[in-house]
Parts: structure tokens; sequence; C-alpha cells
């Protein structure tokens, strides 16, 4: 059993973490941290939980977290965890970070995309990014994979590694539910503007893009760049990544099919779906769900992945390391049937 700190409880990640390990057979949540809230129950703030927890909301202590934890997860704002995951970096305390702070590798890159100075590198370099379908957590300090970076690079994977497509081509189109934006309220996420419209925006400008382009670079390293556009959908919950690309001179759409088999074939959370998956089909879960459809005019593969940017995209797949880094079944308190 692991005793847990969660850090941004109040946020959409911190709640969706919260009903995860609530009900977790080896974990227990011991503190919950927030900067709002202080000193109330979480049950009076988040009235949903009323009779489901007795813990009460506090500031963040470094001390009191090591001292009374084994782990920290920070599902807190970017710019947050560079700042109080420090300590715990400098001694080697496990942590699970599902913000943006320390997924990429170069500081030079979260300046750009982040607009925030980095920490510093001797910080960074303790990190590892883990995307847990693909590979297995083991440094202490998780960098949880971004949402539309999850969903595009499992839907990209076994291309890239494989080197079956033209790695100039490829073409991101993803959309995102209201939820991916954070509890803030903006201008760009009231009911009326968000209802019943559809709207592209950090066009070339995403913070995905560094993180997801890093990745494909390290498992080809012939890749150079990619288009990837992000849009806002009328849902509460969900990423639907379509992605195009050309097929390499002589690779077949077998080779292709059989490639996603092979990559996936005893991956516990991604499904290679013989319809085109919907969002639906996920929600409520920690799947990746993938389906591909091939014009042999074109010689254009499209990839639909579909996620819960709750789940598979943050708090789900942030189990899954807790899973991964403590040597429990990946599968623990993660096993949920979709949501009608
Ligand atoms: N929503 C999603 O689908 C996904 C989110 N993420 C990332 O996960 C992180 C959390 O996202 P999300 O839940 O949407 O964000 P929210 O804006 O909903 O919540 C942010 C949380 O961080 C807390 N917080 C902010 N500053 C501090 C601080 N200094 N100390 C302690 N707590 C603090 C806030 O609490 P308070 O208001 O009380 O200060 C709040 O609980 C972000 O980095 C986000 O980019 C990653 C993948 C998907
Ligand atoms: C719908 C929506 O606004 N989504 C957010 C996802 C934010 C996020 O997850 O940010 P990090 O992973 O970089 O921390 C966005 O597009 O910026």
């Amino acid at each position: 059993m692991k005793k847990i700190t969660i850090v941004g409880i109040t946020g959409y990640s911190g709640l969706e973490l919260f009903r995860l390990l609530s009900f977790h057979a080896e974990a227990e949540v011991v503190a919950v941290c927030a900067t709002s809230h202080i000193g109330e129950k979480l049950a009076d703030a988040v009235p949903q939980f009323e009779g489901l927890t007795e813990l009460v909301i506090s500031e963040f202590d470094v001390d009191l977290a090591m001292k009374n934890s084994d782990v920290v997860f920070f599902a807190t704002s970017s710019g947050v965890s560079l700042k109080l995951a420090l300590p715990l970096i400098e001694a080697g305390f496990p942590v699970i970070d599902l913000s943006g702070d320390f997924r990429l590798k170069n500081p030079d890159d979260y300046e750009k995309w982040y607009k925030n100075t980095a920490a510093e590198n001797v910080y960074l370099s303790k990190a590892k990014y883990n995307l847990a379908d693909l590979t297995t957590a083991t440094a202490t300090y998780i960098a949880n994979p971004g949402c539309y970076a999850t969903a595009t690079l499992l839907a990209l994977a076994p291309l890239v590694q494989e080197n079956l497509i033209d790695l100039t081509s490829i073409i991101v189109d993803a959309k995102s539910g209201l939820s991916g934006a954070g509890k803030k309220l903006t201008e760009s996420s009231h009911f009326v503007d968000v209802s019943d419209n559809m709207s592209m925006y950090k066009v070339n400008q995403h913070q995905h893009i560094p993180e997801i382009a890093q990745q494909l670079h390290d498992w080809n390293e012939d890749f150079e760049a990619l288009q990837f556009t992000t849009s806002l959908i009328p849902v509460t919950r969900g990423i639907f990544a379509s992605s195009y690309v050309k097929l390499a001179d002589s690779v077949t759409f077998d080779t292709v099919k059989n490639a996603y088999q092979k990559c996936y074939e005893n991956k516990n959370f991604v499904r290679i779906r013989r319809q085109l998956p919907q969002i639906k089909d996920v929600v409520g879960t920690n799947f990746c769900d993938i389906g591909l459809v091939y014009n042999e005019k074109t010689n254009i593969l499209t990839i639909v992945s579909v996620i819960d940017n709750l789940m598979k995209g943050a708090a789900g797949q942030a189990v899954q390391n807790f899973n991964q880094l403590f040597g429990f079944a990946e599968t623990t308190g993660l096993q949920f049937m979709p949501m009608i």
C-alpha cells in the first residue's frame, strides 16, 4: 500500500486522480493540496464527494509530503512543479508529474513553447518522459505525457518506429473536449462559445508540438517535423485525433496493419479496432482506441485515435505509471468499461 499526496486537487485532473486512487487496492491518498479552499474539507469544496472522504485541503508542504507519503502526484498548472518539485528531485523522492514542466529535455524548447523559464538541466535530466503503453516507468521522476501528445504518439508509433512512412508527410488534426482546458474560466470556454460550435486554436503554436517531435525523433532520427493542429469541440471529455501520412515506397496496408498488431498485441490499454473508433468508445476508460483506413489512390493512410483526456490523457496514464513504478499490476485501479 503506497501513501499518496495529490497537489492540484481542485483541478479537473486532480479530481480524476482522486476518483481513481480512492478505490485503488494499493493506494491511500493521505494529503490533498491546492492554493484555494485551504482548511476546508474536500467533501465541502467538492460536494459530489460528500460521504466519501474526510480529507482536508492543505497547502503543499514538501517536508510533510516526504514524511507522510511515498509518492507525490502534481496535477498542477504549468510553471508550478518546476518550482515545488525541486527538493523532491534532490531527495530522489518518487513523483508523477501530469504537467508539461519536465517533459521537454531542452530547456530552450520549454521557454519557447510554454513562454516561461524552464527548470535547470540538472533537474530536467532526472525526469523520464514515460508513455506508459510503450515503455515502463523506472525513474523516480515521471513526466506524464500530455493528452494530445498521447493520442498522437500512440497513433504514429508503429509507423515511425518501423520506418513505414514518408516522415515528411505527417499531418495531425486533433480535437479536444473542454475539460482539457482545465477549470479556469476564459472567454473561449463559456458555454455559449463552446456549445454547438467548433474552433481551431494555437495553430502551429501548440505546446505539445515539441513534445511529440521529441518522442518521434527518439524513435526515428530521420524525423524532423510534423503539421499539428488542435480544435475545441463541444464535449466534456475526449480527444479525437485524425492523423494522415503517406506510406513509404513498397509498404503495403497489410504490412502496416501487421505493425500495429505487433506493437500493441500485449498491451492492456491500446485497442486496434475493426471499425473506426469514436470518443464515446473510451470515455471513462484508460483505453486508446485506434482505427486505420488506407486510400490506394492517394497512398494516404488515415489513423484515428481516441482517448479520454482526463484518463489516458492525464490521471489514468499517471496511475498506470504509478503501477509500473511500484511494480503493481498495470491495470490495478484502471479497469473500466466505457460509459454509454
Ligand atoms: N485537463 C486535461 O485534460 C489535462 C491536463 N494536463 C495537465 O495537468 C495539469 C493540471 O491540469 P488541469 O487539471 O486541467 O488544471 P486545472 O486548472 O483544472 O487545475 C490546476 C490545479 O493546480 C492547482 N494549483 C495551481 N497552482 C498551485 C500551486 N502553486 N500549489 C498547489 N496547487 C496549485 C490548482 O489549485 P488552486 O486553484 O486551488 O490553486 C488546481 O487544483 C496541467 O499542467 C495540465 O496542463 C495534462 C493532460 C490532460
Ligand atoms: C482543450 C484545451 O485547451 N486543452 C489544453 C491541453 C492542456 C494541457 O494538457 O497542457 P500540458 O499537457 O501542456 O500541460 C491545450 O490545448 O492547451
